[in-house]
């Protein structure tokens, strides 16, 4: 199929009685170029042999404009799509070759085993739940690359201090090293999203912290910024102690605490104590 003809597309929506979904954020991608960029750049970050199940998910394939980048690689995909109408489009075009986990990915991932990377063109309303869930959940995923709302990836790339620095810059730098690759125009979508878009590459850090420890951190950044203009003193008053002992300023908000010292907190409160001790 043509990914580039908005005519195609709209032909292949009638013809299976598929009507776009706003709330499924279905943007699709009709450039060859972007596809191309985005194709090469998963090609140069994944690591060889791809560890974990050795496979690449690929959520929200959609008509399968990033899928056929994927195939070229050669490797094995498992595709994560929501929409029935646009699952009898991908049935079609790929018969039984490509596996799909059908629904909502928050649950449809859930007690696989890790893939070697997950990509996506992600739906930008959902995206900002599945890139915490993924964290969350322990997956040891090596690489990530997402093509993303531009504000999402500010705050995935933020630096402390920035007011685009969250708790999701938190959870995710905790695990990652997290890079802006490039922008992507709105121009290239069908329909047109209202926003710009940019490509992220989430690069697993090693001794990435254990699941209770990203649980605790999560708690932590989601108390902290919350009440981000309130200086850590009166956000947690009952870790008083241990932030003593980790040798944290209390008179700082939360902004201004690097992921490693929340990473340091949330050990310190699980009791798990320092290498060097
Ligand atoms: C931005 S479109 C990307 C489509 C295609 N990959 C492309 O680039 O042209 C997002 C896709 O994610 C699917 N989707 C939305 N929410 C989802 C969810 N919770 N789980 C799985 N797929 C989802 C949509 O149906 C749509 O196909």
């Amino acid at each position: 199929m043509n990914h580039n003809s908005i005519s195609e597309i709209r032909d292949l929506l009638d013809r299976h009685e598929i009507g776009l979904k706003k709330r499924f954020g279905q943007n699709f991608l009709t450039d060859s170029a972007t596809r191309h960029r985005i194709g090469s750049l998963i090609a140069r970050t994944l690591p060889t042999p791809l560890p974990g199940s050795g496979e690449i998910w690929e959520i929200g394939p959609g008509l399968g404009s990033l899928t056929d980048e994927l195939r070229g690689l050669g490797l094995p995909i498992r595709l994560f799509e929501i929409d029935r109408g646009v699952i009898r489009v991908l049935r079609e075009r790929y018969g039984d070759e490509l596996p799909i986990e059908e629904g909502d990915f928050l649950d449809t991932f859930q007690g696989l085993p890790a893939p070697g990377a997950i990509v996506g063109n992600l739906p930008y309303h959902s995206a900002g739940a599945m890139v915490p869930r993924i964290v969350e959940s322990g997956l040891a995923v090596p690489v990530m690359v997402f093509l993303l709302q531009s504000e999402m990836v500010d705050r995935l790339v933020s630096p402390r201090g920035c007011k685009t620095y969250s708790a999701l810059s938190v959870l995710v730098q905790s695990h990652y090293r997290v890079e802006r690759a490039f922008s992507v125009p709105a121009g290239v979508f069908y329909p047109r999203p209202q926003v710009g878009s940019a490509v992220a590459v989430l690069r697993e850090l090693p001794h990435r912290p254990s699941r209770e420890v990203t649980e605790r951190i999560s708690l932590l950044t989601r108390e902290a910024f919350g009440q981000r203009r309130k200086t850590l003193r009166n956000t947690w008053k009952a870790w008083l102690p241990a932030l003593e002992e980790c040798g944290i300023d209390p008179g700082l908000r939360p902004e201004e605490l690097p992921p490693e010292t929340f990473r340091l907190l949330a050990e310190r409160l699980l009791g798990i104590l320092p290498e060097s001790e």
